[in-house]
Order: structure tokens, then C-alpha cells, then sequence
């Protein structure tokens, strides 16, 4: 199921870094070892109670003027109509209310998306409550007081925010059609895919079920199953600013990851792959979704018999994170192998989905630890006791052992791949939980 998707927007200054920080813990967004891959605190994975979700921080405003200020409060915030399932609109009780604060509340108003307007910088109620009344003129509810910097008023800003959450899991579940995600940098070509996928047959369904987006999704048949795309292309911000640029293509690329369960990364075959690539590509890894780099424009490289074989060597090289990702070489322009394109998503959805008994794995796992023993330190070696799946979308196993400590990663990487030998899981990564038990349990 996706994660719901929560927003921040407001004027510099008021407090929006303290509170993502805050909220974000060190739970910040970084793929580990992918050179390039953002540091910037864009976004970050939540948990509330027992609510997950993604919390985007739309900011970016240089404050040099009032006119730019305001341009670029209304673009945060059409970034958080377009792509949150809430919106946190945060204002400054020691600023108090602006001009800039009440144009871009008719904004967020006018966009029907759950607001809640809140009230920072509130570091004692009782002296400045009667300040946060003033904040009832913005006409977009009840003002929620909090300090960021004092942790004052979260769990009861958090417990609202949870509040407006899509209650879609059933309708979610009730809907099997594959969703994939086209992400890439501009211009290497997602909406020509879409329209040659589509050709002669349009339907745009703009509503699907168990979303409060309005995104456009397009759905195509393709023999006789449905699937539906989630496009990023041709939304583009313009943003003069370069970093705001980037961090807008960031927030679309991470929310439509969110929806889907195939991601397509598009490279453009001319430019050969980037590290702007390489960043879009690190955020449906971290997700866990499936994936498929799709090399288009194959049309417009010359080619002689090494061709592909050196690409593959080069997108390896740049995405050496991913290694389970599936290749394809594809035009948009001519339709070269696009219709290929629906086979390997149905192998990658199913690879997703596929779950292995305990007893083979076991088998698997067994096998592998006699073949190569585990590793040990200071003379306590790890013993593995017992494999099982926990979880698909990505697979998820949880491994038993005698101490976590002993466990290293390349001890794991070389289970998975044994894993991976047996079973295949092309297109998709795996998930390990390393859990310890105690000996005599055994
Ligand atoms: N008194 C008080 N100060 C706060 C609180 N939260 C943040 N601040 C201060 O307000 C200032 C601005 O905070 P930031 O989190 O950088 O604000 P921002 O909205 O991200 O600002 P921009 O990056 O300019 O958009 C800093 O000096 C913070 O220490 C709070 O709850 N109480
Ligand atoms: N030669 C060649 N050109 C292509 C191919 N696919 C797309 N193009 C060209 O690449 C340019 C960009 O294509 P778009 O489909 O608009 O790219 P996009 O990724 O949707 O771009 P944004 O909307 O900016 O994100 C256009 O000029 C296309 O004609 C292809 O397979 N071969």
C-alpha cells in the first residue's frame, strides 16, 4: 500500500527545517553508498503511532524580496496541492500574520486538500494563546499552537495530521492492475513511451480508486490486462532556479514511486547515464519497488556488436547499487521492443509478489552456510538458525541468529545471492531482517 504523502509549506523562517528535523528524526533520506544520491533534507519517512508516511519539505524561499517571497510561497504550495495528501501550512506566532500568509491560505483553501494551519514558535501557551487566535482569520480551520524547538504541541498536531489520512487500503487491495511509475530527468522521453504505448487507444482515467490525487494516470490494455501509469513527465515547474527545479522533480519523482509498484527509469541513450540518473533511480531502490531502466532513443546511437554489452557495463557501473534491475534498450520514436516492455513488467510484478515456502528456503540457507562458513569474531561464530518470508513488495525474510553483531553485510549479500540463484527475483530487490534468538531456543 503507499504511504500517504504530508506536505510543508510556509514563509522563511517561520520554522519549517526545526520541524521536518524534528519529525524526520535520523530518518532522513539517504541511499548509503550512492555517489550523488541527495543529501538534502527533501524528504524523509515518518512514523506515528502506527502511521507511516512520507513528509516532503517543499521549501527552498531565499527571502530577498516580498514580491519573490510570495511567488514562491504560492509554488510551494501548488507543489503541495499537486502532490500531498496533507498539507501543513506553518505560520509564526511572534511574526504573526503577513499579507503573503492570507494569499497563499486562499490558495491551499481553494484546493479542497485537508490543510491544517499551524501555529509555531509557540514556546509558552498560556502567554501567547490569545496570539494564535488571530490565525482563525486565515479561514482555514482551528490553528494548531506547537514549538518546534521545544517539542511543544507535536503529538497532538501529528494525531490530526493522521487523521486526514485516505482510509483506501480495502478499495486499494480491490485494485490488481499493476501501477508503474515513468520517472527520469526531463527530455529523455516519458511522454512519447506513454504515447506510443497508448497509440490508438486513449483512456485517461484521472480518478482511480484509492487515491486522493489528481494526478493524471493513464491506463492501457495490453492483452487483455489492464495497467495503469503513473507519468512524471510535462509537469514541470518554471522555476528559474535551479535547485528549485531539482527539488520539484525530486518531490514529483518520490510521490509518484510512492503510488507504484513498477518503476521505469528512463535514460536517454545519447547522453549515455548521469548521476542525476543515478539519484531519481536510488529513490525507488529505497522503496523497494521493482524496477527497469529503460534506455531510450536507441534508435539515434550508432550501434556495432559491443554496443549494448558496454552500455549495460556503464549503467551497472553508475547504478552499482541496483544490480537486480532489468535492462531494456528501447524507442519511443520507432517502438522498438516497446511492447516488450508489458512482458517484463509482468515477470518483475510477479518476482515482486513471489513467495518462497520456509522449508526450500531453509533448504537454501542451509546449503549456502555449508558451502561458505559464516563469519566470526573474537571466536564467536554466527550461527544461522532459521530463514522465513515475511513479506512481499519488495520480498521481505527475516533470518534467526545467534547474534546480530556477527552478521555482515557481505555475509548477507552472499545469502541473497544464493537466494537469488534459486529463485530468481529478477527486477526486484530483496529486504532482510536479521533478528536474534537465543541458543537454546534452538
Ligand atoms: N522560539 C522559537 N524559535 C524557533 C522555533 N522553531 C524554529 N525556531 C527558530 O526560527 C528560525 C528559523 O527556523 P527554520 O527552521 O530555519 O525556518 P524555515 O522555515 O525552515 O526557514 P527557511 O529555510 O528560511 O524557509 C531559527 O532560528 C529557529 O531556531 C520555535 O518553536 N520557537
Ligand atoms: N531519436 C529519438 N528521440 C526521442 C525518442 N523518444 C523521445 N525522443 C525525443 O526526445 C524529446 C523529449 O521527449 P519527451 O517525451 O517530451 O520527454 P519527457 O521525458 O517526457 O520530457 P519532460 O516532459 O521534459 O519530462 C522529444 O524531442 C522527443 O521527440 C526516441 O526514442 N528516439
Amino acid at each position: 500500500m503507499s504511504k500517504p504523502i504530508v506536505a510543508i509549506v510556509g514563509r522563511p523562517n517561520v520554522g519549517k527545517s526545526t520541524l521536518f528535523n524534528l519529525l524526520a528524526g535520523d530518518k532522513i533520506s539517504i541511499v548509503k553508498d550512492t555517489p550523488g544520491v541527495t543529501r538534502d533534507r527533501i524528504y524523509a519517512e515518518v512514523n506515528w503511532l502506527d502511521k507511516d508516511f512520507t513528509l516532503i519539505d517543499t521549501g527552498g524561499i531565499e527571502p530577498d524580496s516580498q514580491d519573490i517571497i510570495l511567488s514562491q510561497m504560492r509554488e510551494q504550495a501548488q507543489i503541495a496541492i499537486d502532490t500531498a495528501d496533507v498539507i501543513l501550512f506553518i505560520t509564526d506566532v511572534r511574526q504573526g500574520l503577513v499579507d503573503s500568509d492570507a494569499k497563499v491560505a486562499d490558495l491551499l483553501r481553494r484546493s479542497r486538500k485537508p490543510v491544517l494551519l499551524v501555529v509555531n514558535k509557540v514556546d509558552n501557551f498560556n502567554k501567547f494563546l490569545p496570539d494564535v487566535y488571530e490565525f482563525y482569520n486565515l479561514g482555514i480551520g482551528e490553528p494548531i499552537p506547537i514549538s518546534a524547538a521545544s517539542r511543544l504541541g507535536i503529538g497532538d498536531m501529528l494525531d490530526e495530521v493522521v487523521k486526514h489520512f485516505p482510509s483506501n487500503a480495502k478499495e486499494e487491495e480491490e485494485d490488481d492492475r499493476p501501477r508503474i511509475a515513468i520517472v527520469g530527468k526531463p527530455n529523455v522521453g516519458k511522454s512519447s513511451i506513454i504515447n506510443k504505448l497508448l497509440g490508438e487507444e486513449r483512456v485517461i482515467v484521472s480518478d482511480i480508486a484509492g487515491t486522493t490525487r489528481d494526478a493524471i494516470d493513464t491506463q492501457i490494455r495490453h492483452n487483455k490486462k489492464d495497467y495503469v501509469f503513473i507519468d512524471t513527465a510535462g509537469l514541470r515547474r518554471k522555476s528559474k532556479i535551479k535547485e528549485e527545479l531539482e527539488r520539484y522533480s525530486i518531490i514529483r519523482t518520490v510521490t509518484a514511486v510512492e503510488r507504484a509498484d513498477i518503476v521505469l527509469i528512463v535514460i536517454d541513450a545519447i547522453e549515455g547515464i548521469t548521476e542525476q540518473d543515478a539519484k531519481i533511480a536510488g529513490i525507488a531502490h529505497e522503496r523497494g519497488k521493482g524496477i527497469v531502466i529503460v534506455v531510450n532513443k536507441w534508435d539515434a546511437i550508432e550501434k556495432n556488436n559491443k554496443t549494448t554489452k558496454e552500455y549495460e557495463h556503464e549503467v551497472r557501473r553508475v547504478l552499482s547499487y541496483m544490480p537486480y534491475a532489468q535492462i531494456m534498450y528501447v524507442s519511443a520514436l520507432t517502438g522498438q521492443r516497446l511492447p516488450k516492455l508489458f512482458d517484463m513488467i509482468d515477470v518483475v510484478i510477479e518476482n515482486q509478489t513471489l513467495r518462497i515456502a520456509t522449508g526450500v528456503l531453509n533448504e537454501i540457507m542451509m546449503e549456502a552456510v555449508a558451502m561458505q562458513q559464516p563469519p566470526s569474531d573474537k571466536g564467536k561464530r554466527l550461527r544461522l538458525y532459521y530463514i522465513t518470508q515475511v513479506g512481499i513488495k519488495p520480498p521481505t525474510f527475516v533470518i534467526f541468529v545467534n547474534d546480530k553483531e556477527l552478521m555482515h553485510f557481505s555475509y548477507q549479500r552472499y545469502l541473497e545471492n544464493k537466494i537469488r540463484e534459486a529463485f530468481g527475483f529478477k527486477g526486484t530487490s530483496l529486504k532482510f531482517f536479521i533478528r536474534e534468538r537465543k541458543e537454546k531456543e534452538k
